[in-house]
């Protein structure tokens, strides 16, 4: 096949560009991705040991309010429906999370109603003082006060970011919804479902079209790839790496955290009774454990063993780790912004996805981006070009 463009990264935005330019375009396309896997951070396996659906590069919980990425997903795998409700230790008592009408009435030890605890949490929080809270701690301590943002946030975050955590945008924060009710779901949104044969079968399925061709194990940043940038200027190209990278850190490194994990297996059928246990406090090294059995409770896993992944933060500043998080603190907005000028003067390559544009996206975002890179750029600069100079392959 002779590419007619090339994705580099076979995550869900590129394997849905890819999709796009082929079917809408009847363009060959060939994906490129320097891991052995499809799938991006979404891929998952089954532990060998006992068999259960294992995400490898930690939790992925599908969740959206998109009519038109639900739909467009659901040609690609059926989805069980899932909704993730937390659970947070903190000093050995486990508090539902976010932060809800029972975290609420449990922490301060009281039968609050609904419209008690709101009186409760803005007296907490009218003792900010500051200003416009547009930081991660301002904006808990205005919203929530105090005693809880310690308790549920100050730890954990600190443990995840290992930032000032006044130098960590508030957004980080308002991903998580504040309840006066007992719901602890972990999303707000009215599709939360988890595919039914799991992430690998669903990747696989996205990539499997006559006019894809997906090679793995290719680095296209690298000089010797058998593709590289070398392409540049005349197949058009989308990128999903990481943006400093393909600019060589021209503006210096941005900054990322990544996950180690410790997996174990326990000869129980249940170790916590949920799917995640953070864990709050700052003396406990880890984040957060998670029994990924219980994503899939309608599947038969064994009744004796149950495996278990422990999660540890830290900046990705070794070759070799995974980028997870963009940490996003001041300096890395301002290279961020001349990143974006680079981008922009890069003939014929579009950035994408979490790592090309450095945003903390989530999968539903991840696919309408790549939906809206389609509708607004690249089918009309398709429309009206004769995409040429096929690569050999
Ligand atoms: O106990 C907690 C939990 C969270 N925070 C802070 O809130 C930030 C956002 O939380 P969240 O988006 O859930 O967490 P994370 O960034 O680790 O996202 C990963 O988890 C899943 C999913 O959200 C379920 O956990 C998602 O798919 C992943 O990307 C968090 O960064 C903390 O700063 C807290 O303080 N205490």
């Amino acid at each position: 096949m002779s590419p007619q463009l090339i994705v580099v990264g076979a995550g869900l935005f590129g394997l849905t560009v890819a999709r796009e330019a082929a079917e809408r375009h009847g363009l060959h396309v060939l994906v490129l991705d320097r891991r052995s896997h499809l799938g991006g951070n979404a891929w998952s396996e089954a532990d060998p040991e006992t068999g259960i659906e294992v995400h490898r590069y930690g939790p992925h919980f599908f969740h959206t309010n998109n009519e038109r990425v639900w739909t467009y997903l659901n040609r690609f795998t059926a989805f069980t429906p899932f909704s993730y409700r937390g659970q947070s230790n903190h000093r050995g008592e486990i508090f539902p999370l976010p932060v809800n009408l029972a975290t609420i009435n449990q922490f301060y030890r009281a039968a609050m109603s609904p419209d008690e605890a709101r009186a409760r949490l803005r007296e907490e929080a009218s003792m900010y003082q500051g200003g416009p809270a547009t930081n991660f701690e301002d904006k808990a301590i205005s919203l929530i006060g105090r005693p809880l943002y310690e308790a549920f946030f100050k730890g954990y975050t600190t443990k995840q970011w290992q930032t000032d955590l006044r130098l960590l945008p508030a957004e980080t924060l308002t991903r998580l919804p504040i309840r006066y009710t007992y719901d602890n779901r972990w999303f707000n949104d009215k599709y939360q479902a988890q595919p039914a044969d799991g992430y690998a079968a669903w990747m696989r399925s996205m990539a499997d079209h006559p006019r894809i061709e997906v090679r793995l194990g290719v680095d296209f940043l690298s000089p010797t790839a058998e593709v590289n940038r070398g392409v540049v200027g005349r197949v058009p190209v989308v990128y999903t790496g990481p943006v400093d990278e393909y600019f060589g850190d021209a503006e210096g490194r941005l900054s990322w955290r990544t996950l180690d994990f410790h997996t174990e297996v326990h000869p129980t059928g249940d170790f916590q009774g949920t799917a995640i246990v953070n864990y709050a406090d700052v003396e406990v090294p880890w984040t957060r454990i998670v029994e990924y059995r219980h994503v899939h409770p309608e599947r038969d896993y064994p009744a004796d063993r149950t495996v278990t992944v422990k999660e540890f933060s830290r900046f990705a500043d070794t070759p070799g780790d995974e980028p997870y998080y963009p940490v996003n603190a001041v300096e890395d907005r301002a290279r961020l912004t001349r990143y974006r000028a680079r981008m922009e003067a890069e003939p014929l390559v579009w950035f994408g996805g979490r790592l090309g544009t450095y945003q903390y996206l989530d999968m539903h975002m991840a696919v309408a981006a790549a939906l809206s890179l389609m509708d607004n750029k690249l089918s009309p600069y398709l429309q009206t070009q004769t995409v040429g100079d096929p690569v050999a392959s």
